[in-house]
């Protein structure tokens, strides 16, 4: 018999009496694991070998668990120190234990924490008593982790090391810790089979096989005559993670899709604006407290001089006066120079104001529909549900006698193209807008109500001086709000950013 040489290899390296696993064969012949894998399927398909495969969980240390096994766990150093300073006999003054510690950062919480729990002792109003009867080193968890360490310095293959004593309640509460990664790892070993062993005995020759066709062997001809490598879809290969459009980039194209399916044309506009498109055409009074330093970013550019003058009195006249009959204004100070400067715009709502007053050069004859998903900046404090750099899907709708009917059936019409079926809507209030509304919809994690967006229908203010005489709704939808309804990631720093699990970006699906 004749067999390609790396098949030989495996097929010498295999016994018949006992399990030898492709690790194990990979390390005495020399080969990758992945050669000795597909080897090891080739001589199964004849017969020669018999290959099982085992799916046992791994654990492999973190950083932050190599840590503790040579420093020792926070609640351990935390005993010990308690122990010195004789909290066996009285409560000792937490500050002076966790500072005998040497407990830094993060490390003091995690301490706090554990120490009750693991019965090491009690922590009351401030002061710290231990159970001198516990003996932090026979902790299951730090008996666990440095034997995790201890087999983690002996692998090689750096892939996990398979627990067989490690009790799975410690180990779990580990990985929770983030001091173990846990993973499911497939372990494959091989037999040889009478045929295999008969083969073996009656002797196998080597078969040159090429792998890869060469220039050379093309400028030969050679490449009629050699025995080419068979292709294994079955062996194991490094994953690649190929390149991908970015999970929130898919979730915007979509929302384009679907709004220009329902009949919307997209606007664009400046990100850094002039605070006259972005607030006063809204009848945002210019003393309002989003117009501040706390929530905007000021740019420290020339003043924007191309804004129409006649639309700048009458902007100026409704802050003044008012606008329409019943309109009274604000009668407070406003300053034209204010409203030129330029700042990053907090809200597209920009866009829709340069648009529905004729200057960006859209259509105004009713019925109308624009919309636009861009990014807007805030200077808001980062939490699971703010970025200070988001996504708006910002919308309007101009029509003769648009009602809150309209707008609330356009919204479930959007939302339903992506699942959501259950929006809600709750009275709001913005200078610009009456009636207002804010929408929210249940995470399906956490089955909380998550506001994803606002809106409403102008005020005569604001569609008066732009020159527009009829009803138009409009609104401010959050993209990455929608994202985390559709993906479920719980976190909108999971979505995008440094924290943004690689793994999660590779796969996330976007909903349709
Ligand atoms: N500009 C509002 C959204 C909105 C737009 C248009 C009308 C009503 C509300 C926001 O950023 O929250």
């Amino acid at each position: 018999m004749r067999l390609p040489e790396r098949q030989l290899a495996v097929l010498e390296a295999a016994s018949a009496t006992d399990e030898r696993t492709i690790d194990q064969i990979a390390a005495e012949t020399g080969l990758k694991p992945e050669t000795v894998t597909g080897a090891a399927f080739d001589l199964r398909d004849e017969d020669l070998l018999d290959v099982t495969e085992t799916s046992v969980e791994a654990a492999e240390i973190t950083d932050e668990g190599s840590a503790y096994v040579a420093d020792g766990l926070p609640e351990t150093r935390l005993h010990r120190a308690a122990a010195d300073a004789g909290a066996a006999d009285d409560p000792v003054s937490m500050g002076e234990v966790i500072g005998r510690a040497d407990l830094a950062g993060p490390e003091v919480d995690i301490a706090l924490a554990n120490f009750p729990r693991k019965g090491f002792g009690t922590v009351d109003s401030g002061e710290l008593t231990i159970d001198a009867s516990v003996d932090p080193d026979d902790d299951p968890e730090a008996t666990a982790l440095a034997a995790i360490q201890n087999a983690s310095d002996a692998d090689d293959a750096g892939d996990g090391d398979v627990l067989t004593d490690v009790d799975d309640e410690v180990l779990d509460r580990l990985a929770s810790r983030g001091l173990v990664e846990l993973a499911e790892r497939t372990t494959r070993s091989v037999t040889l089979t009478d045929a295999g062993v008969t083969a073996l005995m009656e002797g196998v020759e080597v078969a040159e096989t090429v792998a890869q066709v060469t220039p050379e062997l093309l400028a030969s001809g050679e490449w009629r005559d050699v025995e080419f490598t068979e292709y294994d879809v079955e062996a194991d290969a490094p994953d690649v993670g190929g390149g991908r459009k970015h999970v929130l980039r898919r979730t915007a194209d979509r929302v384009k899709d679907v709004l220009v399916g329902m009949g919307f044309q997209e606007m664009e506009g400046p990100h850094a604006d002039s605070d006259f498109w972005i607030n006063d055409c809204l009848f945002m009074p210019q003393d309002h407290p989003a117009r501040t330093h706390w929530d905007r970013f000021a740019l420290d550019v020339p003043p924007m001089d191309d804004i129409p003058k006649t639309l700048i009195d009458r902007v100026e006249s409704a802050h003044r006066e008012g606008y329409g009959d019943d309109g009274d204004g604000y009668h407070s100070p406003w300053s034209e120079a204010f409203a030129r400067e330029v700042a990053l715009r907090g809200h597209t709502t920009s866009l829709s104001m340069r648009y529905l007053s004729g200057y960006a050069g859209a259509e105004l004859e009713p019925p109308q529909r624009y919309f636009s998903v861009e990014k807007v900046y805030r200077n808001d404090t980062l939490d699971p549900t703010h970025l200070l750099e988001f996504f708006q899907i910002e919308g309007w709708v101009m029509a003769e006698d648009l009602s809150v009917r309209d707008l609330m059936g356009t919204f479930e019409e959007f939302y339903r193209q992506f699942g959501i079926t259950d929006v809600r809507f709750k009275p709001h209030y913005n200078p610009y807008t009456e009636p207002s509304f804010e929408l929210f919809g249940k995470h399906p994690e956490t089955g909380e109500e998550i506001e994803i967006g606002n809106s409403g229908i102008f005020r005569e203010e604001v569609t008066g001086p732009l020159g527009v005489d009829c009803d138009v709704m409009a609104w401010g939808l959050a993209l990455e709000r929608l994202a985390m309804l559709t993906t479920g990631a719980e976190d909108i720093r999971d979505l995008h950013g440094t924290l943004a699990d690689i793994e999660f970006l590779r796969n996330a699906e976007v909903s349709y």
